[in-house]
């Protein structure tokens, strides 16, 4: 168990939840000295910079936003005096990849892991009715022992230098919102939902987590705010007659009230949105409410102009409508989890998400998939580094879990992205990973794994962990790209007929398969990066699919062009985008959205 809720900050009758976002202080700290300088009771010379965001596309210089390092934040914050008594946190969206927290000089937390959240329990050292110091030490360096993973290097002036081993920028800093929150001494700290369709009727399972011992009382209501179950206790089942359940791109959300209560006291109370539906996989197909369900949608990114990989409300609306207008229905949300809100919002609008793990990168080279691509065997797990990395990638995945668990959208957990799984070492690092996913998700939802290009049938030695087995391909662009596209059809049939000859029996989907595309190409006939190209890329890869019944997923690569490392193989980053960066569609968007419209819904 986590030692601070995962629980989404809210305000009730009996908590409180105030924004910190807006301007903060902000000071690059190359030198190393913040703590022996006292930054931690301030800065000394601060810049001043938005949080949520990443802070490496405001500035013009390139130190800073090639920057690898330490680099700290500060902000005043006012406590009310009516809060003593309570418990006060400071819950942080995220800290990429790495952080410190300060209060008033005194150190209250430290956290390892950019992509998920944590609270630093401040009650002891808060002021009431009074300013207070917020300082914050984070660290963006990369290296094997922590996932994603990477390597940081020294330049000739001596600056620090990130060297991802994954293909997105790594954009860093306070990216998520940050919230006061204040919590009775007794509070709500955890939450846990499981489904059971019983004919018209379902069961839900609940447990609830606090921090004492009084009564729970657990209330189920409609969307019209009827009460549709109810139960007391800390478990229990809530018997739904004519349940609403939800759907896919059909969503139906109930509201669960949870309280904790001495007599007619309400001592905590939350409210959670639930939504009534399973999920699982039956021989080659997947299931949701029973009903075999085909994934059409896109590996993402949270990425976008100016404020990097920053939660971005607006761009988030703008790529659930887009997806919308394209027929999608799923995303996986490569390569780590994202903010909380676009779970939400995916509850909402019924999309079903498949939640990945920030373990991406590892593969023993820099360009790793293109020397995946290459048949490379390189023995990744084989390192005395790799203990500490299964404990880095233990700890975020329970912390995944733990925050996403509740959420219907949620469909299945990715544990690795692009892993070497091909040695005989990879194949005890995968049973812990997946063996932990198992026991930590009550809802025991399908777990996977993106196959890199040269773990194929026969070679691959850790698909046997996945329940639905995800394939990253780029037959026709890393692989026979151009004129030799004809001959990138035969290897994929071909790996798709070897992958049938093996009798998996396991629904099998592509996560991965795009073509770089220039918005501004256009070349008749085609030639690579032109947007005729992306068309027949897509066409070639999506024939191949409608002829293996057990293919039930296309994610495509990507849904919109995102920043990357620079280097000879990417224009200011990668344009695999079916949208540009700046969410407008490429040609091959229209042809999409006839196939997605035009395909029929079961499976
Ligand atoms: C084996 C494919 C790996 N895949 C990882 C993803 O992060 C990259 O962006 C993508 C690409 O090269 O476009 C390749």
């Amino acid at each position: 168990m986590l030692d601070y809720s995962m629980l989404y900050p809210e305000s009730t009758v009996s908590r409180r939840a105030v924004s910190m976002d807006g301007m903060w202080n902000f000071q690059l700290d190359e030198k190393e000295e913040g703590i022996a300088s006292g930054w931690t009771e301030g800065l000394p010379s601060p810049d001043s910079i938005p949080v949520p965001a990443s802070f490496q596309d405001f500035y013009t210089e390139k130190d800073i936003r090639e920057y690898a390092g330490d680099f700290w934040y500060e902000k005043d914050m006012f406590i009310p005096g009516e809060w003593e008594g309570k418990k006060v946190f400071v819950r942080f969206g995220c800290a990429t990849h790495r952080a410190e927290v300060f209060v008033n000089g005194v150190k209250v937390t430290e956290h390892l892991g950019g992509f998920l959240p944590f609270s630093a329990d401040v009650t002891d050292v808060v002021r009431y009715n009074a300013q207070n110091k917020l300082v914050v030490k984070v660290n963006n360096e990369l290296s094997v022992t922590n996932i994603p993973c990477g390597t940081t290097i020294t330049l000739s002036n001596g600056k620090k230098m990130a060297k991802p081993y994954f293909d997105f920028f790594n954009y860093s800093g306070l990216q998520r919102s940050v919230y006061l929150t204040a919590v009775p001494q007794e509070y709500i700290f955890d939450i846990t939902t499981d489904y059971e369709l019983c004919g018209e009727d379902a069961k839900v399972s609940y447990r609830i987590d606090t921090t004492g011992e009084h009564t729970v009382l657990v209330t189920l209501c409609d969307a019209e705010g009827n009460v549709a179950a109810s139960a007391q206790g800390k478990e229990g089942v809530l018997d739904v007659k004519n349940a609403h359940l939800w759907e896919v791109r059909n969503a139906y959300l109930y509201s669960m009230m949870v309280q904790i209560t001495d007599g007619a006291e309400v001592i905590d109370e939350y409210r959670q949105e639930i939504g009534i539906r399973t999920v699982e996989v039956k021989d080659t197909s997947i299931l949701l409410n029973g009903k075999p369900v085909y994934l059409k949608g896109f590996g993402k990114h949270e990425d976008s102009d100016i404020i990097g990989r920053g939660f971005n409300i607006g761009v988030m609306k703008r790529d659930f409508e887009l997806m919308k207008w394209i027929g999608a229905n799923s995303f996986r949300t490569s390569h780590y989890p994202y903010s909380e809100e676009i779970y939400q919002m995916a509850d909402r609008e019924g999309f079903l998400i498949i939640d990945e793990v920030p373990a991406v990168g590892l593969f023993e080279s820099l360009m790793n998939f293109m020397e995946a691509s290459t048949g490379k065997q390189t023995a990744f797990f084989e390192k005395e580094t790799t203990p500490e990395l299964l404990k880095s990638h233990l700890h975020a995945l329970e912390e995944m879990i733990a925050r996403d668990k509740n959420h219907p959208s949620v469909i299945a957990w990715s544990l690795l992205n692009e892993p070497e799984s091909t040695s005989d070492a990879a194949v005890p690092y995968f049973k812990e990973v997946f063996d932990k996913a198992h026991e930590l998700d009550v809802q025991k939802r399908p777990r996977t794994f993106a196959l890199v290009m040269n773990a194929v049938p026969g070679t691959c030695k850790c698909h046997q962990f996945s329940d639905i087995v995800a394939l990253n391909r780029y037959y026709g662009w890393y692989v026979k790209g151009g004129h030799e596209m004809m001959d990138a059809r035969e290897m994929l049939i071909k790996e798709l007929e070897g992958w049938k000859a093996m009798n998996v029996n396991k629904p099998f989907i592509f996560t991965e398969y795009g073509a770089d595309t220039l918005a501004s190409e256009h070349k008749l006939p085609s030639v690579m990066w032109s947007q005729e190209y992306q068309e027949e890329y897509l066409k070639m890869t999506h024939d191949v699919f409608d002829s293996f019944d057990f293919v039930k997923g296309e994610q495509v690569w990507n849904f919109a062009d995102f920043q990357t490392t620079e280097g000879i193989m990417r224009v200011n980053g990668n344009k695999k985008g079916i949208f540009t960066r700046q969410r407008q569609p490429k040609d091959v968007a229209y042809k999409l959205k006839q196939r997605w419209e035009s395909l029929p819904v079961d499976f």
